[in-house]
């Protein structure tokens, strides 16, 4: 299990030579790496001791500064937990698009299968009735 710690002792943390600061709920010691920090270190020393998520999201740090996070972590912040809006966010995605209703489709050429024995059976009477009868006078 990681070490969690409250926001009041990362606070202590806030001098140059011993510099933590909290991202998304993570502890991070980044005494080591504010010299090398490509924005500067004068950034990182601006948030230290602080929970710097506002700051690091508004950049809009790249993917490769997300993962050189992971090398300075030393645990989490007591107490967080996400929020409510992520909550919100995942359950969202877990519902399911409704189902769309395909319309009935009526078979094709319904009417003709009806008329077109009518007409035969009608064509035979009018044979056997009328012309029939007339033809053997
Ligand atoms: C402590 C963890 C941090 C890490 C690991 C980190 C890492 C990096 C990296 C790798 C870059 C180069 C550009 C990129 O890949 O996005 C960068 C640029 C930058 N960072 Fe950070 N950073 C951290 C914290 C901060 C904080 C707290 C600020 C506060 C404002 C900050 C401000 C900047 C700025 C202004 C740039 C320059 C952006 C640019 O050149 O367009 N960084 N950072």
């Amino acid at each position: 299990m990681s070490a969690i710690y409250s926001l009041s002792e990362v606070e202590k943390h806030n001098v140059k030579g011993d510099l933590w600061l909290v991202v998304e709920g993570k502890v991070y010691n980044v005494t080591t790496f504010a010299a090398d920090h490509p924005g500067g270190e004068r950034a990182i020393y601006e948030e230290a001791g602080k929970d710097a998520t506002e700051a690091f999201n508004d950049i809009g740090h790249s993917e490769a500064a997300h993962e050189w996070l992971n090398d300075y972590y030393i645990g989490d912040l007591e107490g967080f937990a996400q929020t409510e809006e992520k909550v919100v966010e995942q359950q969202e995605e877990l519902k399911q698009e409704p189902v769309t209703q395909v319309p009935v489709q009526k078979p094709k050429g319904s009417v003709l299968r009806v008329i077109l024995p009518a007409i035969a059976v009608a064509s035979i009477l009018v044979y056997k009735f009328v012309i029939a009868p007339q033809q053997k006078n």
